[in-house]
């Protein structure tokens, strides 16, 4: 292997304050490198000191021996460095050929042609993609695909990948990291960031831990387990058990319940009834129908048929107001659709408070910040210039310390680190004893396996497993989600690896 990329002594900042600190990196033509650090850590910036998108105080960087120090995301493109971050998809108007081509020279080209070419492209990448499908048409992981495939077209030589499985499924996640792999073997270098140590062990072959700016450990995960791993990012946490659930589950005592709740073809006929007191955990592919359970339960789609209960009441949820009003706080997945121009304290609520009401809110953000692990030493700075991980429990604060005795959330740990997952769901299970009804809906199959009393998982717009999570294991929940047939067909364990 010969290097690809070299960074040396790179240092940056925000305003006066220093965020990366002497880095150093290499990155050889076919390695796949794995950087995995705590909230706040440097991640993000480093990418885009990579991507052109924020200049260096000090330090260097080469691209195969040539000097590097692109002044815009154009420039890293031209130089052969592509980033995929979490929140980038295709224009959803464009065909997939298209969308494969857009940032070419191909993209003046006729239709035939690149239709041709993207074909023969998505072939070479091994992938199960239509070029004439529609990109709006396809789900995450798909989108997502097509994204990784495009560096093939720019002929990207370093493929940024950050965060970018975050709410994929492990069987979606393979089919990723199936084409990183081939784009690995024909020389490219990968640097691969997630908060996910199974995600690690699967994908990369060099990991980089960063600390406060800096590389702490740089070495092979050769040998080393998931646990390992985290071990290299905790340092003094405990960890915290989860009680089993006593709560009562029927619809007359149960804080929220559906009753035969149909929806199109998406929900057809759902039973279901969270004791407060209870977290569960709910999961499913992307068109199991478990997104518009969610959408059920906050108000954002009525049911064609069926009931809805709070507290052994039916309700009528037409509006995501209506169900705040009943109580039922939301933390949304869609991560691109959220203000951050608010202040981290704002977050609490209250407008024009007492000056004794101004202190009692800032005390609280003050112990969540501390609790939660929020990188900040200002509560009145922008949501904004927070790091990615820190701007969702941000969210999550603000989406539940509202009130509400029921709280949905939707991948409510996103971007957050392993030391900070503790922390969330600790705070999550602080809630929940102290009578809190909990949903929250997850595609990690270890994390509901750790956090939920009880789990549900859905396929084809039924409830297809249901129970208390010690009677589970990994394979059951895949295996439930997928449907055997589906397992079969693909001839392949449905996680990642
Ligand atoms: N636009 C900004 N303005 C001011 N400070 C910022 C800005 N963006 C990030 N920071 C700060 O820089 C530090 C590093 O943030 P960065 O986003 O690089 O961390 P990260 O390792 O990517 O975290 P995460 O895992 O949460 O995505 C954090 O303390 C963050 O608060």
């Amino acid at each position: 292997m010969d290097t690809l990329v070299q960074v040396r002594g790179a240092s940056a900042s925000y305003q006066a304050r220093r965020v990366l600190k002497e880095l150093d990196l290499t990155i050889e033509h076919g390695e796949t490198v794995g950087l995995i650090g705590l909230n706040g850590a440097g991640k993000s910036t480093l990418v885009k000191v990579l991507a052109g998108q924020h200049p260096l105080d000090g330090g260097t960087m080469t691209i195969a021996g040539e000097r590097y120090a692109p002044a815009s995301l154009e420039e890293a493109q031209a130089c052969g460095v592509g980033v995929i971050s979490q929140n980038s998809e295709p224009p959803l108007d464009l065909t997939v050929a298209r969308a494969l081509v857009r940032n070419t020279f191909r993209c003046a080209e006729e239709h035939d042609a690149v239709r041709e070419w993207a074909a023969d492209l998505i072939a070479a990448a091994g992938v199960d993609l239509d070029p004439d499908a529609v990109v709006g048409t396809l789900d995450r992981a798909r989108r997502a695909l097509v994204e990784v495939v495009r560096m093939m077209a720019e002929e990207a030589q370093l493929v940024i990948i950050d965060e970018v499985a975050v709410t994929l499924a492990d069987y979606e996640i393979a089919a990723l990291h199936h084409v990183l792999r081939r784009l690995a073997t024909e020389g490219r270098g990968i640097l691969y960031i997630t908060h996910r140590m199974d995600e690690v062990q699967s994908i990369v072959d060099r990991v980089v831990v960063m600390d406060q700016g800096t590389v702490v450990v740089d070495g092979s995960v050769a040998g080393l387990g998931s646990d390992a791993l985290e071990g290299l990012l905790l340092k003094d946490i405990s960890q915290l058990e989860t009680r089993r659930s006593e709560g009562a589950h029927d619809v007359e005592h149960a804080a929220i319940a559906l009753t035969g709740v149909r929806l199109g073809e998406r929900l057809r006929g759902v039973d279901l009834a969270v004791a407060p007191g209870e977290v569960l955990g709910i999961t499913g592919t992307f068109d199991s129908g478990v997104r518009e359970l969610v959408e059920v339960l906050v108000g954002q789609q009525l049911p064609d048929d069926g009931v809805v209960y709070r507290n052994g009441h039916p309700v009528h949820l037409d509006s995501p107001e209506e169900a705040e009003r009943h109580g039922i706080s939301h933390l949304t997945d869609a991560v691109s659709t959220r203000e951050n121009d608010h202040t981290l304290v704002a977050g609490l609520g209250g407008e024009d408070l007492a000056l004794s009401d101004e202190i009692v809110r800032a005390r609280r953000m003050i112990e969540l910040v501390r609790e939660l692990r929020i990188n900040t030493a200002n509560i009145n700075d922008s949501v904004g210039h927070l790091s990615g991980g820190d701007q969702q429990k941000a969210e999550l604060i603000r989406s539940i310390e509202r009130g509400g005795d029921v709280l949905v959330l939707a991948h409510p740990t996103q971007g957050v680190d392993v030391a900070a997952r503790l922390s969330v769901f600790s705070y999550v299970h602080q809630l929940a004893a102290t009578g809190a009804a909990v949903i929250f809906l997850s595609t990690d199959m270890s994390e509901l396996l750790k956090w939920s009393h009880r789990i549900v998982v859905l396929a084809q717009g039924t409830i297809t497993l249901h129970g208390e999570t010690a009677s589970f294991n990994e394979d059951q929940l895949v295996t439930a989600m997928l449907g055997e047939q589906e397992l079969r067909a693909s001839g392949r364990r449905a996680r990642i690896g």
